[in-house]
């Protein structure tokens, strides 16, 4: 008894990590796999309290916060509350939920999941421009709504081999699917937000330019203030009405609206989204659509490599709390 009134007041004095929100699909390894004996999570979601109280009464202890894909964004009002937080440290590889500026101007340290889901993405990504061109989805319905049997054949899809793909955003997870794409014998040309030294792709400074010379745009870019809603009506119209769109970054970096648009106009030929502006809301006029393949952020990651997500968050955190370098540091502060 005693030594776990000990044991439980150890716990009480380690620093706290802040979690806003569920972190995503966590029941694959269980929550007892994230623990450590270097500090404890504090769950704002299990409290009564509106949020602004619950950090304030919790302010002096939490010190660390674990920051998720559809967790409320950090923003510099929720830093505000919390003086002592010296490191963000997210499930995700895109950062677009944190105020990064807020973050590097108070020293805030920051770490992603950096690139331990470069090759699922990649993988899903080329899953999704396979499953327009060729129609798997599409196909699938037809079969299964028994119309092959009463309307005969379903119409064939386009080939991947020979098609231009323009990649845009050229990190770990353009670089993979280009690599993948390369395998299929397309050819491979980018933009990113400069020209990647030892990269012998043709690389485009305009997006619009790359799309103009390209078959297939795949979006492997990060949300910024900069990427927002880059994908427009004439980037889209310059792909082409033979041209298609995958997006595995995130929803706004397209204009969905216009996008849309585009595909019910016939602009462009189709679109494999994995990700949209308002999750979980996808624009109803897609489901009608057969060149259209959806499916809700799941690109990210696998059961097999969440266990690596699991030993890089919690390698990170204790890390932090030992004074060590960051496993997947993000930023030059
Ligand atoms: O979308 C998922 C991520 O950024 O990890």
């Amino acid at each position: 008894m005693a030594e776990s009134t000990d044991c439980h007041k150890a716990q009480q004095d380690f620093p706290k990590v802040l979690i806003l929100k569920p972190i995503p699909f966590i029941n694959l390894v269980g929550e007892q796999y994230f623990a450590s004996n270097k500090f404890t999570f504090l769950e704002a979601y299990d409290s009564s309290l509106p949020l602004h109280q619950f950090l304030s009464t919790h302010s002096p202890s939490i010190k660390a916060i674990l920051s998720s894909v559809g967790a409320p964004p950090i923003t510099a009002d929720i830093l505000h509350l919390l003086p002592e937080v010296g490191l963000v440290v997210t499930t995700s590889v895109g950062l677009n939920q944190v105020d990064l500026l807020e973050c590097r101007r108070r020293g805030i340290k920051v770490a992603n999941a950096g690139s331990i889901f470069s090759d699922d993405v990649a993988d899903f990504a080329v899953g999704l421009l396979i499953d327009v061109l060729r129609k798997v989805s599409a196909s699938d319905g037809y079969v299964r709504k028994g119309l092959w049997a009463t309307k005969g054949d379903y119409p064939l899809g386009s080939k991947l081999g020979g098609k231009r793909i323009g990649i845009v955003g050229l990190g770990n997870i353009g670089f993979a699917v280009a690599k993948r794409l390369e395998a299929f014998r397309c050819s491979i040309s980018y933009n990113s937000r400069k020209r990647k030294p030892h990269v012998s792709y043709p690389f485009y400074e305009s997006v619009c330019e790359l799309a103009a010379n390209c078959d297939v745009l795949v979006i492997c870019c990060e949300l910024t203030d900069q990427t927002h809603h880059m994908i427009n009506k004439e980037v889209l119209s310059a792909l082409g009405k033979e041209g298609v769109i995958v997006n595995i970054g995130r929803g706004a970096i397209i204009n969905e609206k216009e996008m849309v648009q585009c595909l019910v106009q016939g602009e462009i030929a189709g679109a494999g989204l994995d990700v949209f502006e308002n999750e979980p809301d996808v624009p109803l006029e897609l489901f009608a659509m057969d060149n259209v393949v959806l499916s809700p952020h799941v690109a990210v990651f696998t059961p097999e490599s969440f266990l690596d997500l699991r030993d890089l968050v919690v390698g990170n955190l204790e890390a932090f709390f030992s004074n060590k370098p960051l496993l997947s540091k993000f930023g030059d502060w």
